[in-house]
């Protein structure tokens, strides 16, 4: 789901594709031509885009579902009671101000350029450092949170760099003749998917 958005996202914007591609062309070249996870490691600004595609297109409006198995006063006073079962907004979350500035609009570089695209808060808990896409800041679930936080996240985003980075180096890619804009998202119950039906056209680069 992630590498789908992802390529809607590349469609939709293409001003993106240029700076993708030339990094993942520069790193495979840095490697010899095979690639290794230090090579996908290398892939900066993929990172950002992934990352920020991921957080405009939340796999689910809630997560982080937990069963308190003990009853919790939360600081603002808030009694969980044992037995409750609770989950997050992490879909509004993503989108909200008190994380990130302007989440309102997808910015490709917002984790490149450390500190300028996330709010103060989220900066100060990151140590305004530059986030991979592997990385948790607040305000993002994506990965999950805490102890339980998703153990496969390093594979899956090799994994989804591996693709990207193939298919920028590899095609030129585009939505049908006449669609400009990525096709809405479809909603299921608390999940967001990417839709299913839509068509994405791969012209095959002549490569040197
Ligand atoms: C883009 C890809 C992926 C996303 C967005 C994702 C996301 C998540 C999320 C949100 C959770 C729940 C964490 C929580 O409750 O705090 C989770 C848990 C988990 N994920 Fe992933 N995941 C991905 C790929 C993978 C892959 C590739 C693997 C295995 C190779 C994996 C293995 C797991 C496991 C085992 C858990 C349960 C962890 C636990 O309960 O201790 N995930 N993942």
């Amino acid at each position: 789901m992630a590498a789908t958005h992802a390529l809607f996202d590349l469609c939709a914007m293409p001003e993106y594709v240029g700076a993708l591609r030339a990094e993942a062309q520069s790193a495979l070249a840095e490697s010899g031509g095979v690639w290794q996870y230090s090579t996908i490691k290398n892939l900066r600004q993929l990172d950002s885009f992934l990352k920020e595609s991921q957080r405009v297109n939340q796999s689910t409006f809630l997560g982080f579902d937990r069963k308190v198995m003990s009853t919790i006063k939360l600081s603002d006073g808030t009694i969980l009671p044992a037995g409750s079962l609770i989950m997050m907004p992490g879909g509004p979350m993503s989108g909200d101000q008190e994380y990130y500035k302007n989440p309102g609009s997808f910015d490709g570089r917002r984790f490149c350029s450390p500190a300028a695209n996330l709010s103060d808060d989220t900066s100060k808990a990151t140590g305004g450092m530059t986030q991979d896409y592997t990385g948790i800041e607040p305000g993002n679930l994506s990965w999950g949170n805490g102890r339980f936080t998703c153990p496969g996240r390093w594979y899956g985003a090799a994994m989804i760099k591996l693709i990207l980075a193939n298919v920028l180096i590899r095609y030129d890619i585009s939505f049908p003749e006449g669609q400009t804009e990525r096709p809405a998202n479809t909603k299921y119950d608390t999940e967001v998917h990417p839709d299913f039906g839509a068509k994405v056209c791969f012209a095959k680069r002549g490569l040197d």
